[in-house]
């Protein structure tokens, strides 16, 4: 074991002879010869950085002796050293949990307050007190954010003293002491990948790790098994999940390796072994009431028949495929789980347009519907207002008659209005939110709590963890887990090293079309052992269930892109100069009628403006009516539009990416890239607004020559599907017929923006 050896070896240079001491000796003597070495350790430490022992160490340097001597004589019921093992680590292990458990009541350990749980408890009575203060009246908020500043700064400077501190007390199981046992792994690994006659003449930690294999080997070939010895075994058993980290886990390569790799870096392993679903798999939508012996019906969730007659309304009579497979998951979690067995998250990668919304909608409501007071049980984030604004109206039209409050906040309006909406906790029963938002009034709301929460979805999750706004991420599940202190101070959990604590009931439920693989930017969100569902394209997911029946255990990630079967791919590749040419022809005589139903894309605001108002000076009017959608139109306005296109008043909307993603316009036919998109993920949620809900739909990518190389890598490399996307080509002499007219827009294009320039330079 790591740990325990090399404080033994640590301590064997001191003359005491305790590192080759037999493993049967008492423990005491064992965790004698520890505490030693982490006296003599930290010794060391100050020495080197030349600074001032701390009293627990403070011994002059020619009394080492007496040192150790200090640690040695500490009471009988001093717990004895404990190996150090990261909390993270024990709750995936739960045989090591265990032993470590036995070990420490073996040691006697005392359940007594370590001092990291007195900083705790400390920074939790100084927010407690700003909170109160803020709550006071006048100027409160300035206050509260001073406070919250002040505790910020205490954190830091605990945290600095804290390893310090750490190392002195030697019988807590603390989880900063892992960062030791990671730099061990390292040099460990190293010194066994090179020849082993090296270890005699490596430098002083070499020669520690060199040590650390020697004494762990005299010891077990030689000595009968302790309760100490068998901890150690469990311990390395679980630190062979350490490996030395790489700086950029390769998230895009599929090999088994790469798996491996992110497994061990921190992906959750269910995101390695996903529940694959084929696309086209349906089910029809049916109540669960009606039958006596339904096993939801028994775990107290189900699908009733009003639920079913409000969805026949909206038009939803058989579950699309990620419907199919995440309704029944999450029906069959308890509607009020145990704190002692709470249920796994979520993380949910399927194509856009194939019924993300209503397959966590459903659940949601499904469960909630039952509850007998109104508190907050469910919030959904979402990247933007539009897409806040838009599940709003899915989960009001389907929560119809159950008597659940529904609202959202995104900054549309007052502040203090949105405060009277979510301050009292009576008043909602789901809150859909952007991100910003909800951190906004966590900080600012009085009496705006999470402490009843049950769902929390992260729509658009891939989007969403890609923005670091405030840490919102880890705030988010900081206002999650901190009421499990409750109010009494005794109580301080979650302890994952505590077995048998309770934990907080949220389940956190993941969407996208485009779901991150970074180990990284998941962990932001604490996610317990995640069940991952994959909605790929039938033959995919045939020959991957195939490839997994056969294999001892599945190796395979979530698709990083999923699209529509139904979606038809063309690219068309333009010269520059005349790109609004090409667009012309596409969009009036590609087809035998012009193409109404049409969404284009543009890199940015300004060139979408521009671009409406060449093909109005163009005149397309006469056969198509042509908008702009873009971020700097008030929400009212962008609503309007909407609700136009959806009526065909408005035959083409051109947009920036702002409502590439999530946005359900309905029978979108045509989506056009007149720039194309900058990454995959870009290119996912364009052409993802058409080809919704199994319907057909065509998207069109205009690449400039220059462009063609690096486009078709794209399509190539990172979405695999240059073979889908069709190359159609538009001659010059087929643009001839709109030359005359074209020039002269571009003409009156230019003359009206040099007019405008010269107009804001006379002001
Ligand atoms: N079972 C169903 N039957 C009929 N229509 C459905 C069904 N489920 C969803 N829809 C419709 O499909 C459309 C797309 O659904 P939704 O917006 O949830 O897709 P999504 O997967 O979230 O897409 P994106 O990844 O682009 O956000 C919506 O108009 C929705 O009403």
């Amino acid at each position: 074991m790591l740990t325990l050896n090399r404080f033994d070896a640590t301590a064997a240079p001191n003359g005491s002879g305790e590192s080759s001491a037999p493993a049967a000796s008492s423990s005491s003597s064992s965790s004698s010869s520890r505490l030693a070495a982490l006296a003599q350790r930290k010794r060391k430490r100050d020495t080197q950085d030349g600074s001032d022992p701390s009293p627990s160490s403070s011994a002059p340097a020619t009394a080492a002796g007496s040192s150790s001597d200090t640690f040695l004589s500490a009471p009988a019921n001093q717990p004895s050293a404990m190996p150090s093992i990261h909390p993270s680590r024990l709750a995936q292990a739960p045989i090591l949990a265990r032993s470590v458990k036995k070990a420490a009541q073996a040691a006697g350990v005392a359940r007594e307050k370590t001092k990291a749980k007195q900083r705790y408890l400390k920074k939790k009575k100084l927010r407690r007190k700003a909170k109160q203060k803020a709550t006071g009246v006048g100027g409160g908020k300035k206050e509260a954010k001073v406070a919250a500043r002040e505790d910020e700064k205490e954190e830091s400077s605990d945290n600095d003293s804290s390893s310090e501190e750490d190392e002195a007390a030697p019988a807590t199981v603390v989880p900063t002491q892992m960062e030791p046992i990671v730099k061990e792994v390292v040099p460990a690994a190293e010194a066994a990948a090179s020849s082993s006659s090296s270890s005699s003449s490596s430098s002083s930690s070499d020669s520690d790790s060199g040590s650390d294999s020697d004494s762990s080997a005299s010891s077990s070939s030689s000595e009968e098994e302790t309760p100490a010895d068998q901890t150690s075994r469990d311990v390395d058993a679980g630190l062979q999940f350490l490996a030395p980290l790489t700086r950029n886990p390769e998230t895009n390569v599929d090999s088994a390796e790469a798996l491996q790799a992110l497994a061990v870096q921190g992906l959750p392993r269910g995101m390695v072994q996903p529940q694959i679903v084929g696309a086209s798999t349906t089910s029809a939508v049916e109540a669960q009431d009606d039958s006596s012996s339904s096993l939801l019906r028994s775990l107290g969730a189900h699908l009733d028949s009003a639920m079913v007659t409000r969805l026949a309304s909206l038009g939803v009579t058989s579950w699309f495929a990620v419907q199919t497979a995440v309704i029944p998951h999450l029906l069959s979690t308890p509607a009020l789980p145990s704190p002692f067995s709470p249920p796994r998250d979520l993380c949910v990668s399927a194509p856009t347009g194939s019924g993300k919304t209503l397959a966590y909608s459903i659940p949601i409501i499904s469960h909630l519907k039952s509850r007998v007071v109104t508190r907050l049980r469910a919030v959904i984030v979402l990247p933007t207002r539009d897409l806040v604004l838009q599940v709003r109206e899915t989960l009001e039209a389907l929560a119809k008659g159950t008597g659940l409050q529904v609202g959202s906040v995104t900054g549309a309006q007052s502040f203090s209005s949105e405060q009277a909406l979510v301050g009292r906790e009576d008043k909602l029963d789901i809150l859909i939110s952007t991100p910003g938002r909800l951190i906004d009034h966590l900080d600012e709301t009085e009496g705006f709590t999470l402490r009843h929460l049950r769902f929390l979805v992260i729509d658009e999750a891939d989007r969403l963890l890609g923005q670091s706004f405030h840490n919102w991420a880890q705030r988010l599940r900081e206002s999650i887990e901190g009421h499990l202190t409750g109010e009494d101070e005794d109580i301080v959990y979650p302890q994952a090293y505590d077995p048998i604590a309770p934990q907080s009931v949220v389940q956190k439920l993941l969407f996208s079309a485009t779901l991150t693989r970074e180990p990284g930017k998941l962990a932001e969100l604490g996610l317990r052992d995640p069940v991952f569902i994959d909605v790929r394209d039938d033959a995919q997911a045939e020959k991957e269930q195939r490839e997994n029946s056969t294999a001892a255990t599945t190796t395979t990630l979530p698709a990083r892109f999923s699209l529509p079967a139904s979606l038809r791919e063309n690219m068309i590749v333009v010269t520059t100069a005349l790109k609004p040419l090409y667009l012309l022809h596409l969009l009036l005589h590609q087809h035998p009628e012009p193409m109404r139903k049409t969404l284009i894309f543009t890199k940015s605001v300004d060139s979408a403006h521009r671009l409406v108002r060449l093909l109005t000076l163009f005149g397309t009017g006469g056969s198509l009516k042509v908008a702009n959608y873009t971020s700097d139109l008030p929400p009212a306005r962008r609503r309007e539009l909407l609700s136009s296109f959806k009526s065909g008043q408005v035959d083409v909307l051109v947009a920036s990416d702002l409502i590439s993603r999530g946005i359900d316009v309905p029978n979108v036919e045509h989506v056009v890239s007149y720039d194309v998109p900058v990454d995959a993920a870009k290119y996912v949620h364009r052409v993802g607004r058409t080809a919704r809900a199994n319907r057909e739909g065509h998207a069109w990518s205009l690449v400039e020559e220059q462009e063609a190389r690096h486009f078709k890598g794209l399509l190539r490399d990172e979405l695999k599907r240059l073979e889908r996307v069709k190359r159609v080509r538009i001659t010059e002499k087929q643009l001839e017929p709109l030359r005359e007219r074209y020039d002269a827009a571009l003409e009156a294009l230019v003359r009206e923006q040099r007019e405008a320039g010269a107009n804001r330079a006379a002001r």
